[in-house]
This record gives structure tokens, C-alpha cells and sequence, in this order.
């Protein structure tokens, strides 16, 4: 995969360990994220996706789970024609603590997967099927909101 480093200073794309589905991306910035916050954070490198690959940004489970941040637009679509700089939509979901990120930190990480392109033809029927138009919880299983105990 070709990559352009567009900051010198922040490593190329890392795949931790052989056989990793994601590659680490850096933040370019230092960056305090207030509890609720988002911030578009730069990741310093741009790449040429072949045609019929999709680049895929997710978040980091450690950082999730220990500090709350996410991306907002998870997972992030980068398509094969960007050759733009990377960036992440950074979101602080704890509901209180600062994260506090600095430069070169491993904030996300992009995933590369084939992809269907399809045209689309418009047609007036479209074929049955056991699941019709049921969705959205159709089939049951739900969680319960509110506090079973009560009422
Ligand atoms: O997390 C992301 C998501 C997108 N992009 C870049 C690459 C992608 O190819 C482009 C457009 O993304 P998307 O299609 O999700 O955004 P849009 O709001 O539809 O913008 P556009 O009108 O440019 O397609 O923005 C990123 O750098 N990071
Ligand atoms: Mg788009």
C-alpha cells in the first residue's frame, strides 16, 4: 500500500503483530479532550487505497475501555480515490474525566477491506423474503429500559 507521510515526525502506520486486522494511526497534535467533546485530529498520512478496498477507522478497545474515547463516526469510510490526510473524529464519552493525548499517541486504527461497488437499477417490487420488513427489534430480545424493579 503506497503511504505519504505528510508529517515527518509521526510514524508510518503500524500492524502491531503479524496477522493484525488494524493498522495504528497517530494524532499530530497534543490534545486535551474535555468529558462530552469532540475534536477532528489530524493523523499525519495519506494513502492510495486500491479501487474495490475500503479503508475502515475504528476505535482502540484499550483506550475505550479505559478512558471512554471513540471516533463519532465509527467505523470512518475513507475511500480509495482520497488522497487526503487521514483524520479521525475524536470523542470523549466519559462522563467526566479530561483524556489528555499527546503527539505521536496511537489514537485509531485503519482496517482494509474489499468492497462490493454495485450500480443500482430501480425496479417496482422487490422479492419476498422470511424477514420482510420487519426490523428494528422486530424479532424481540430487547434490553429493558428503566429500572425492572420499579412499577
Ligand atoms: O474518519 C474519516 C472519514 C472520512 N475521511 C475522509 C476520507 C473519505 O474518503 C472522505 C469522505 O468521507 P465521507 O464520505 O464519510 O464523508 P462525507 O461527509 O460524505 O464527505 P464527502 O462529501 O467528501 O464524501 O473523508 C477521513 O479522513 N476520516
Ligand atoms: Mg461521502
Amino acid at each position: 500500500m503506497r503511504v505519504r507521510r505528510l508529517d515527518p515526525g509521526i510514524p508510518l502506520p503500524t500492524r502491531v503483530h503479524p496477522g493484525d486486522a488494524g493498522v495504528d494511526l497517530c494524532s499530530t497534535i497534543d490534545l486535551e479532550l474535555p468529558a462530552g467533546r469532540r475534536q477532528l485530529v489530524g493523523t499525519g498520512i495519506a494513502i492510495a487505497l486500491p479501487v474495490g478496498t475500503v479503508g475502515l477507522i475504528h476505535p482502540r478497545s484499550g483506550l475505550a475501555a479505559r478512558a471512554g474515547l471513540s471516533i463519532v463516526n465509527t467505523p470512518g469510510t475513507i475511500d480509495a480515490g482520497y488522497r487526503g490526510e487521514i483524520k479521525v473524529c475524536l470523542i470523549n464519552l466519559d462522563p467526566t474525566e479530561t483524556i489528555h493525548i499527546s503527539r505521536g499517541d496511537r489514537i485509531a486504527q485503519l482496517l482494509v477491506q474489499r468492497v462490493e461497488l454495485p450500480g443500482f437499477v430501480e425496479v417496482d417490487e422487490l422479492d419476498d423474503t422470511s424477514r420482510g420488513t420487519g426490523g428494528y427489534g422486530s424479532s424481540g430480545g430487547h434490553a429493558i429500559l428503566g429500572d425492572p424493579q420499579v412499577g
